[in-house]
């Protein structure tokens, strides 16, 4: 079996952590960056945790089942293994997706190495076998990203935007993308207005027969 790697909106999605030590704290780091709204209930936290109050909600209480309620998804990250199953199966009555990060066969999803650059992001698992490698991988392919890649992609947003906006057909649209991702990677980032008016102009011609 594998995962299928699901790009999910996890803004102001309520992520609750239960849990406050190293682990926990790897995963809140992980959370915020995609601007999750991110509760932790645990009796005790490490100070990293504890500095982060002004952008997490912090329950210094045991977990309770209540602590569930409205929880976009769960993870259980206590030292208790018995703690995270019963948690595991709390969300699983509760049809809360949940992480576990003691046993991966109480996992509805895993957490993935990954790289995050402006409107790129590339998650890398190794379905549990070896986060280690997943961690090795994901330096080398962002080692080998392109920085121009990133401005790339904002550019060809807005250009898809116009494109959308101003050719009604979707193959031409299709072929005019294809056009404009082919010169910005040979150009290493650098595609103007120039660039664009003149692809659009020679595709939506071709079709007419001009
Ligand atoms: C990717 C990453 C993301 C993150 O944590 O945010 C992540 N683990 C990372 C690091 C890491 N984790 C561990 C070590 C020590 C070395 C080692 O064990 O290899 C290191 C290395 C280190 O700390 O540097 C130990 C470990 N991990 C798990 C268990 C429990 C178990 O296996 O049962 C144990 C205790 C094993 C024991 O008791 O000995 C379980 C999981 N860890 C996962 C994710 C999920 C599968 C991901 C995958 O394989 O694709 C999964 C299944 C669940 C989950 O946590 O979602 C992050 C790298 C981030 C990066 O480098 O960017
Ligand atoms: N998934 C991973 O990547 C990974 C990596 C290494 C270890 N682990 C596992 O993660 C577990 C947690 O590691 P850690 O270093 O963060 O542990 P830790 O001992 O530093 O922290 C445990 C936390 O659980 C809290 N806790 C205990 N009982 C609780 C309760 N009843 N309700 C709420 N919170 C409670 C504690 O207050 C503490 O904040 C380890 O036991 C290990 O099995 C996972």
């Amino acid at each position: 079996m594998g995962y299928f790697p699901l790009f999910v909106d996890l803004k102001n999605k309520k992520c609750l952590i239960v849990g406050g030590g190293r682990i926990a704290y790897r995963k809140i780091l992980a959370l915020l960056d995609f601007e999750a709204d991110i509760t932790v209930v645990a009796p005790s936290v490490i100070n990293d945790i504890a500095i982060l109050k002004d952008r997490i909600y912090i329950q210094m209480e045991e977990y309770k089942e209540k602590d569930l309620e409205g929880a976009f998804l769960t993870i259980a990250a206590t030292n208790n293994s018995d703690l995270n199953g019963k948690i595991a199966s709390d969300c699983r009555t509760r049809n809360i997706l949940v992480n576990t990060v003691d046993e991966i066969d109480r996992c509805d999803f895993l957490f993935p190495a990954y790289i995050k650059k402006g409107n790129i992001s590339i998650g890398i698992t190794t379905s549990g076998h070896s986060p280690l490698m997943a961690g090795y991988l994901k330096k080398e392919i962002s080692e080998n990203l392109p920085d121009y890649y990133e401005p790339l992609i904002d550019t060809l947003g807005s250009c898809r935007e116009y494109v959308k906006n101003t050719v009604p057909e979707e193959d031409k649209r299709a072929d005019i993308m294809k056009e404009l991702v082919r010169i910005g990677l040979e150009n290493k980032g650098c595609l103007t207005e120039t660039d664009v008016q003149g692809v659009i102009l020679k595709i939506v011609e071709e079709g007419s027969g001009k």
